[in-house]
């Protein structure tokens, strides 16, 4: 068994203040003895307007937030799992990426968000990502201490077609680091959470920005790590806290198990294969 840590913050327009409660996050991780640490997507900065999102945006290799991520991995030996904002070709758009920080402190995976949030509700949020570039591709689950890791990000949690195909692809731990919105976050996070370990029978683990990051915007917290089975395993609160980190074990033994147990063998003579 390995323990897996899930880390909570509320990102705001500084990015040095951010990396401070990463730095934080990591020595909590290191202290609980995990061997990895999963951080929400937009780790490096919430801003107030796309316009601002768009002018903090940095390519990888210039960000001094992942810079500093990089050598905290290092020094701590621990991977990181971190969603961040990385500038587009052009200059007019970002991207909504989410990168896997090794043990030496390598970016040795990037994933790219494919479905962009784009909501208008009545009397709710309103949000557009319309200055987010999409992503094209869905990347192969990799080895980590944690067992094999499927990459996805926040919105994509509502599209089942991604953790599938990684289940597929043996996928032993899908990753939704997230920045959910309150009215939606209560309705629909910890469902779709444990809907999606349920049916890939894999662990999820969901780090959540959490509170209020500029006076317009609000997020849900809640950051999970759920078993292969649904259960719960670790679970943080809503808004008020400050940067914190839970843990669970992860154990492949069970998850092998369930998948023993209730082997879920697809009809794809009925339906098309995932
Ligand atoms: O804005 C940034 O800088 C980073 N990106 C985000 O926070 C994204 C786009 S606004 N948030 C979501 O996808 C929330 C999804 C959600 O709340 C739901 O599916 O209900």
């Amino acid at each position: 068994m390995v323990i897996a840590a899930v880390g909570q913050l509320c990102s705001t327009a500084n990015v040095s203040h951010n990396l401070q409660q990463c730095q934080l996050l990591v020595k909590k991780a290191v202290a609980a003895g995990a061997k990895a640490l999963f951080l929400p997507e937009a780790s490096d900065y919430i801003a107030s307007s796309p316009a601002e999102t768009v002018a903090l945006a940095r390519s990888v290799k210039d960000s001094e937030f992942v810079k500093g991520l990089q050598h905290e991995a290092q020094s701590a030996k621990l991977p990181i799992n971190v969603g961040i904002h990385e500038c587009a070709e052009g200059g007019e758009k970002v991207r909504n990426t989410l990168i896997w920080i090794d043990e030496k402190g390598s970016i040795v995976q990037r994933y790219q968000k494919i479905h962009l949030f784009d909501v208008d509700i009545k009397g709710g949020p309103v949000l557009k990502e319309s200055r987010v570039e999409r992503g094209n591709s869905i990347l192969p689950p990799f080895e980590t201490a944690v067992g094999r890791v499927g990459l996805s990000i926040c919105f994509d949690l509502r599209f089942p077609e991604i953790s599938l195909a990684l289940k597929r692809q043996n996928c032993q731990l899908v990753t939704y680091p997230s920045a959910f919105t309150v009215p939606t976050g209560q309705a629909h996070w910890e469902v779709l959470l444990r809907a999606r370990a349920i049916e890939t029978q894999a662990y999820v683990v969901a780090a959540a920005q959490v509170g209020a990051h500029n006076e317009k915007r609000m997020s849900y917290g809640h950051s999970m790590i759920v078993s292969p089975w649904g259960e719960i395993l670790a679970e943080l609160g809503g808004a008020g806290r400050e940067a914190e980190i839970a843990t669970a074990n992860i154990d492949v033994d069970m998850l092998d198990k369930v998948r023993r147990e209730m082997p879920l063998l697809r009809r794809t003579d009925i339906y098309p294969e995932i």
